[in-house]
């Protein structure tokens, strides 16, 4: 179903539901609701905000809803089932619909400084979510028809909890609100005293300091999903691609008993054993079954016949006329039991496992004919900059070969995604907009690189930004500490540094979780965890990548010693990444450290 807006809807028909229900747990499991920000408590301030922008206001929280009497009069909504914050949606919908509203608008609690004119901008749409001028999503705060009731009822009842994938499933639009600072919420305690800092004109909302590299990749994962179709086809057309769904064994590993060495099998008894005319063979099954006393001649791979106790191999038996006589030394059955690798209905593969060699072989001998994969990803590679060249148009001392071009259509190949080369973009804005154009009509995601920061030659995240997504970000990393985050007409896209250095490592470690996720792929870096063939210090808060690679002795991990991003040579040397966190300031020789194989 898809929800239209046409004309804004009136005031006095929005029912502002403001959403309560959750459980604070990074402040230590309070209340949110009734924590006090420099005075007022939350569920006041929220409500005092919405007031104005809707016909009635209603709270919906589970628990004693006396807790808000002495606060507000507004009614408080139990949810059916609490499943997070689209129940409450949902209940607000429902009571809407028993006093007349049409719409709902919903709110968090923890958010005090959202819009004034939300409701106003959200109606224009008639079913909305917000997004900040930084291109971040607030699905808590929407306006919702009250025509959605059934299908998120029925949404719910199925699993679904995710409110933006309702959302989007049901054609929201998304509206820019407001700058990100009004969607600031509280989660910390140090939020609340950035909360109080700012009521009392001490400062802004300008981020203190760089994100961590969790919290982009924290952002990736809750910005991106999988992107692509999907289609199903035999295992063997869909080498390289990325299942969609588990796969199940359709039968058994093996099928039958069978043989594990060419010999005899021997029915009961202690031998010598009667040699029945024929043989058991692989494909072929011997016709019959084994007495007491009996042996036939079996190869490897063959069924064994009913009433078999063990094979022997041919070279630990003695021939004699018809008689099978057992040499010393004989051990084990030689016999693959039924099953014994994977029984019939068994899960041989997970969604998001690519389909290389192993996984085939697996697939083959589970006899498993058709698999629903996803389309491949495509993947566009864009360098930009005035002095960027393809290596062979190099001439001045001012130009510079193309670097970041070739590495990166390799290393995203090497990953196994579709690589669309889309060559060079100059330091211009109207020209890369025309680039971003007619990318967005031949890739799924777009990975540039250079322009990322914010000199003056550095459009990307302005211009996206400006009629894009877009979240450009100060990574507390290095190198890598430029980055731009976001959509340009239903293309994701990911701007990663200029310098090559820089480049390689934020693909590491920022646009390949990013295109597993948009393929459907699970993505798992191979991370181990070895002593440290150098010393080196740092400064906290910081994340740091070293290019590195294991000692001849093996064992442990020595370091190039250019931290430069502009140095290619260390590139070219590396085996991984040695990953110093944040919170580390000195590594001597012989501690441990993370170290991210590449290839
Ligand atoms: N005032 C600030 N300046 C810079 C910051 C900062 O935070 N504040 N960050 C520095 C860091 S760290 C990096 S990394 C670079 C990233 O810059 P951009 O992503 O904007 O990239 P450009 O300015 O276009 O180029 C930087 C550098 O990289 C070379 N380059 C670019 N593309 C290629 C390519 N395809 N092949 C080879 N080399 C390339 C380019 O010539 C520049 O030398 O910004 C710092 N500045
Ligand atoms: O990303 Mo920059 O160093 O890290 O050159
Ligand atoms: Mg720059």
């Amino acid at each position: 179903m898809t929800v239209s807006g046409a004309d804004p809807i009136a005031t006095a028909h929005i029912l502002g539901v403001i959403l309560a229900g959750g459980t604070g747990e990074r402040l230590g499991g309070v209340d949110k609701a009734l924590l006090q920000l420099d005075g007022v408590a939350l569920v006041s301030r929220v409500s005092a905000r919405l007031a104005p922008q809707v016909g009635a206001v209603v709270i919906s929280a589970n628990g004693d809803p006396a807790r808000f009497a002495r606060l507000c009069d507004h009614e408080v909504l139990a949810d059916e089932a609490p499943l997070g914050p689209l129940s409450g949606v949902l209940c607000g919908l429902d009571y809407a619909v028993r006093h007349g509203f049409s719409h709902v608008l919903s709110v968090a609690v923890d958010t005090p400084f959202f819009p004034k004119d939300l409701g106003a901008q959200l109606a224009q749409a008639g079913f909305a979510l917000a997004c900040d001028t930084a291109g971040d999503l607030h699905p808590t705060f929407g306006v919702w028809p009250v025509s959605l009731r059934a299908e998120l009822r029925l949404s719910l009842q199925a699993g679904r909890r995710r409110l933006r994938g309702f959302a989007r499933d049901h054609g929201a639009q998304e509206c820019i609100c407001g700058a990100p600072s009004a969607f600031f919420n509280i989660n910390t305690p140090a939020d609340m005293a950035g909360a109080e800092a700012v009521l009392r004109g001490e400062t802004c909302f300008e981020p203190a300091r760089d994100a961590l590299v969790g919290d982009v990749l924290a952002h990736l994962d809750a910005a991106f999903s999988r992107c692509v179709g999907v289609e199903t086809s035999a295992p063997d057309q869909a080498a390289g691609r990325v299942l969609a769904a588990p796969v199940r064994a359709q039968r058994a590993s093996p099928a039958s008993r069978c043989a594990a060495v060419d010999g005899f099998a021997l029915g009961a008894g202690a031998g010598p054993w009667r040699l029945r005319v024929g043989r058991a063979a692989a494909g072929h099954p011997f016709q019959g079954a084994l007495q007491t006393g009996q042996a036939v001649a079996i190869l490897t791979g063959a069924q064994v016949p009913h009433g078999t106790q063990r094979v022997a191999m041919h070279e630990r038996v003695i021939v004699t006329g018809d008689e099978v006589h057992a040499r010393e030394g004989q051990s084990g059955g030689n016999i693959r039991e039924r099953g014994e690798d994977f029984d019939a209905g068994e899960m041989l593969l997970p969604a998001g496992r690519r389909l290389e060699a192993r996984a085939l072989a697996l697939l083959a001998a589970g006899v498993v004919r058709e698999v629903a994969v996803c389309h491949p990803l495509r993947v566009g590679i864009l360098s930009t900059g005035d002095e960027v060249k393809p290596v062979d148009q190099v001439r001045a001392p001012h130009e510079i070969a193309d670097v970041n071009g070739p590495m990166l259509r390799s290393l995203v190949a090497g990953w196994g995604f579709e690589v669309v080369a889309l060559g060079h973009a100059p330091d211009d804005e109207s020209a890369l907009r025309d680039t971003l154009n007619a990318a967005a009509g031949r890739v799924d995601v777009l990975l540039t690189s250079g322009g990322a920061a914010s000199g003056q030659e550095d459009h990307l995240a302005r211009l996206m930004q400006a009629e894009g997504r877009a979240q450009q970000w100060h990574v507390a990393m290095k190198p890598g500490r430029p980055l731009v985050t976001g959509q340009w007409r239903g293309m994701a896209v990911m701007g990663l540094p200029g310098n090559p250095v820089a480049a390689f490592t934020s693909a590491q470690i920022f646009a390949w979780p990013l295109l597993a996720r948009l393929a459907g792929e699970s993505y798992a870096p191979r991370i181990v965890t070895l002593p440290a063939e150098f010393s080196f210090s740092k400064r906290a808060g910081r994340r740091e990548f070293l290019r590195g690679w294991l000692t001849d002795a093996g064992g442990r991990v020595a370091m190039h010693p250019s931290t430069s991003s502009a140095h290619v040579s260390s590139l070219a040397q590396a085996e991984g990444l040695i990953d110093l966190p944040e919170t580390v300031t000195q590594v001597q020789k012989g501690d441990l450290v993370r170290f991210r194989l590449l290839s």
